[in-house]
């Protein structure tokens, strides 16, 4: 097993990123030999859970900058469960630059760093950061560039967490290609999230000979990345992102009127729990009508965590094999608006054969 950390630089220090900071600590111990439950990967390629470090953080609230990562992660309007304690890093959280990554309810909710905002690209090369990792909030498009670029004049992998579609457009792969930079997005898609299961029972419709007329996901939940969804005007890439990650899963050509997919809801009692409604409609054997609902509960932070441990060791693997631009691979299996959309299982094959060398990217 390698001895190098993997160096993971955090751009948005909300709930997403405390569970994987937590959860590197959780894990710190997992064995390779054994099933641990959580995660999908104990060792990925030579890279093990404990293998990544936490070397530079970047936000805007007032609360977090200035604090260890480990104080900052527990600052804030942050709200997710606690995986276990963390000791702290000895890294501060920087002032990143704002751009239009606080909306409306953000700038509502938080007070905004009266520091100067740092040089992220040149922060990144004083951290020596192999891997930025991208959880602005939803509908941060210039900030998500700013980054994007920060990381490529560094020379750092990125893995994109939000939908803001940078790894699936040429301009951006190009980019990244000619740096010999590569890159993982875009929008995580969660461990047992809403995405996934849907995905799951779209294709399963078809599989099974059912026709799928119509379909909603309706999604509430009380973190700050639902309050920022209350503005409307912010959340249109994540509707995108959301339905056509559901709906490349099927043949089934529903009209637009037909599919309803996105954040419904802010209920801030849930806290970062979200709640998921899925309902899918259908005729089988006779034309006979049948539907299915189910609902999903989950913590939506953790649930994201250990997709994103497994993406930035992907990152990290590409950057060792000089490989730049998107890793189709790695992005077609974590994350909901990858380059490429592939069915799920072929997706983790192509990964499994990513990680053996097999494929190049
Ligand atoms: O549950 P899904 O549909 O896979 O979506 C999960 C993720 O979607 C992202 O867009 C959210 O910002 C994350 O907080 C969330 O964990």
């Amino acid at each position: 097993m390698t001895t190098q950390p993997i160096r993971v630089a955090i751009a948005g220090l909300g709930n997403c990123a405390t569970s994987l900071v937590e959860g590197v600590t959780y894990y710190a111990d997992a064995s390779p030999e054994d099933t641990i439950p959580g995660l999908m990967h104990v060792n990925f390629g030579d890279y093990h859970v404990s293998d990544l470090e936490f070397v530079a953080a970047f936000d805007v609230d007032e609360a977090k900058v200035g604090l260890d990562i480990a104080e900052a992660m527990r600052a804030g309007q942050n709200n997710t469960i606690k995986i276990c304690d963390v000791e702290n890093t000895g890294v501060k959280v920087q002032r990143g630059p704002t751009l239009d990554g606080l909306g409306r309810y953000y700038r509502e909710t938080i007070t905004e760093s009266a520091a100067e905002p740092v040089d992220v690209a040149q922060a990144l090369r004083d951290a020596q950061a192999d891997v930025l990792v991208c959880y602005l909030p939803v509908g941060s498009q210039e900030a998500t560039e700013y980054y994007a670029q920060a990381a490529l004049d560094a020379g750092v992998a990125f893995v994109n967490a939000l939908p803001v579609f940078i790894a699936g457009t040429k301009e951006w792969d190009d980019k990244f290609r000619a740096a010999g930079v590569p890159i993982v997005g875009d929008d995580i898609k969660s461990q047992i999230g809403a995405t996934i299961t849907h995905r799951v029972m779209a294709r399963l419709f078809e599989d099974r000979g059912v026709v799928l007329d119509r379909t909603y996901q309706l999604n509430v939940g009380g973190n700050m990345d639902f309050k920022n969804m209350l503005e409307r005007d912010r959340l249109e890439s994540k509707k995108i992102s959301k339905t056509q990650a559901v709906t490349s899963n099927t043949s089934a050509e529903l009209a637009a009127k037909d599919v309803h997919i996105g954040p419904s809801d802010y209920v801030q009692w849930l806290d970062d729990r979200k709640w998921a409604y899925v309902r899918l409609e259908g005729r089988n054997f006779g034309d006979a009508p049948v539907s299915l609902e189910y609902k999903l509960e989950v913590w939506d932070s953790p649930n994201s965590a250990g997709v994103i441990i497994d993406a930035i060791r992907a990152a990290k693997i590409g950057l060792d094999r000089g490989v730049g631009g998107a890793l189709i691979s790695a992005s077609s299996f974590f994350m909901k608006s990858p380059p490429e959309q592939q069915n799920d299982e072929l997706a983790r094959q192509a990964v499994e054969d990513f990680i053996a060398g097999r494929i190049e990217r």
